[in-house]
């Protein structure tokens, strides 16, 4: 299957389970990629037949900004059903990179869901 992705995306939102972390703002790096048809949109050189990276970003930073949990696992569950719901795709990957988290390593998750 085609695929659109969106590859560090950096978002800033609420995000840990320790306390001091529910008081600030933390970055995020997202990667997104999202099952999709690429062949109508390239046919007819029609972005409305596109999945529109823009619109994938813009409601993902928003949804960042506006939203707080502990878990990376929880916003990429949240993350995935906001985006299914808006655009109606087949299969989407995500990796939440959570930098700084901890000074050895570069540390995160990464959710595969396929739908029918
Ligand atoms: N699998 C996870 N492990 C951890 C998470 C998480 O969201 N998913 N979060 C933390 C803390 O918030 C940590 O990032 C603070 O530095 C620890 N482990």
């Amino acid at each position: 299957m085609d695929q659109v992705f969106l590859q560090n995306l950096n978002v800033k939102t609420y995000i840990g389970v320790f306390a001091w972390e529910q008081r600030i703002q933390q970055e995020l790096i997202l990667d997104i990629k999202i099952d999709w048809p690429n062949h109508l949109s390239a046919k007819n050189d029609d972005l409305t037949l596109a999945l529109d990276y823009s619109q994938v970003a813009d409601l993902v930073l928003i949804f960042c900004e506006n939203n707080q949990f502990e878990l990376i696992e929880t916003l990429a569950e949240s993350l995935c059903e906001l985006l299914r719901a808006q655009f109606s795709f087949s299969a989407i990957e995500l990796k939440i990179t959570k930098p700084g988290a901890i000074p050895e390593a570069e540390v995160g998750i990464s959710i595969s869901r396929k739908y029918a």
